[in-house]
């Protein structure tokens, strides 16, 4: 049993979305208001307080419960040449995810988050998308299913990411599916392709588009078309988080394309998501901007496995410490301005 059972089903859930806790998002701005600073001075500390508590539905959030989801999956498109590693590297790392060796094994520990790996059918690639969908229907929607059972009910914050040999050159083919542009537009390094490979990337994602070409303009197409299974499981998990009043914190350039066409179905649909970072990815940037997305950190990262997202957990602690911490002028006896 999947959670959907069309993409008919699966394209409605995308398109009547809640638009979170407007009266908690108020409470909490009027408690900033009171706290012991000149109004503002606190920037984005404050504009994230606000929005952890239009997603979570209470003035003063908590971030006990921080969950980080990582999904692998293997690519068709990885046999085009267009990874500087094999494919074998996809299931290699969801064992050493496993055993607790991976940069997102630390990052989460740290970040005082509980990760969680679903590895969707790694040994059985999706389709090459020059030649065919990556994904036939039930597969898309059994991993998209997959995503949206995957994340815990009780989380307070999500952090979303993947593992996927090839799945740079997937998630470039999203995105120009979706806003336009040439292979060369959206491909860059991943893990560090040189130059004849970021140009078999470009032709790759060139070649989808043409083969696709007519499927398109539907974001969910281009999903099924181009992406791949964690891809559409990291949407169907942000899908689920919007309906459960749970935060987002989007990670890099592949988990950004993999959620952008749930802003494409609907003007508002990752104002639940917070983008951690600007991966190094070439085209992360971009593709941020097209999404009104404003990174919280720059930090020349380009790893994936939600370690960029991960990273930025503290930023929304220390949002909270003052948030729920700090005393008032009344309280304090400090003379308001
Ligand atoms: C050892 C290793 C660990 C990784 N962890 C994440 N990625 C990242 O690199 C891959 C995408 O880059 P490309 O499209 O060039 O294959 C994804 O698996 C991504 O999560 C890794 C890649 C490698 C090699
Ligand atoms: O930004 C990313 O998501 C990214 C960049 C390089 C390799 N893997 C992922």
């Amino acid at each position: 049993m999947t959670a959907f059972s069309s993409i008919a089903a699966l394209r409605d859930a995308c398109t009547i979305l809640p638009e979170g806790d407007e009266s908690a998002a108020r409470a909490a701005a009027a408690r900033q208001g009171t706290l012991t600073k000149p109004a503002g001075s606190l920037g984005r500390l404050e504009e994230i307080a606000c929005f952890l508590a239009r997603w979570q539905g209470r003035a003063v959030p908590a971030l006990d419960e921080v969950a980080v989801l990582v999904f692998a999956g293997s690519h068709g498109v990885a046999a085009r040449g267009v990874s500087a590693f094999p494919a074998e590297v996809t299931a290699q790392m969801v064992a050493n995810f496993e055993a607790g060796g991976a940069a997102i094994n630390q990052l989460a520990d740290m970040a005082g988050a509980r990760l969680c790996v679903l590895a969707l059918d790694i040994g059985r690639p999706t389709a090459d998308f020059t030649q065919g969908p990556a994904m036939d229907e039930a597969q898309f929607l059994a991993a998209v299913g997959a995503g949206w059972d995957g994340v815990p009910p009780g989380a307070e914050l999500l952090c979303l990411g993947e593992m996927g040999i090839g799945n740079t050159t997937a998630a470039a083919a999203v995105a120009a599916a979706l806003f336009g542009g040439t292979g060369a537009d959206w491909v860059g390094r991943g893990t560090g392709v040189d130059a004849a490979g970021l140009a078999r990337k470009a032709a790759a994602v060139d070649a989808g588009l043409a083969r696709h070409a007519g499927a398109l303009a539907d974001p969910l197409e281009a999903l099924r078309r181009l992406g791949g299974r964690e891809l559409a499981a990291m949407f169907g998990a942000a899908l689920s988080a919007r309906r459960k009043a749970i935060p987002v914190l989007i990670d890099g350039f592949v988990c950004t394309a993999a959620l952008a066409p749930l802003a494409r179905l609907h003007g508002g649909g990752l104002s639940h998501a917070l983008a951690g970072h600007v991966s190094a990815e070439a085209a992360h940037r971009e593709l941020l901007a097209k999404l009104g997305l404003r990174p919280l950190l720059d930090f020349d990262m380009r790893l994936g496995e939600a370690s960029g997202a991960c990273l930025a957990v503290p930023l929304l602690r220390a949002a909270l410490a003052c948030h729920a911490g700090m005393a008032s002028f009344a309280e304090a006896g400090v003379s308001e301005g």
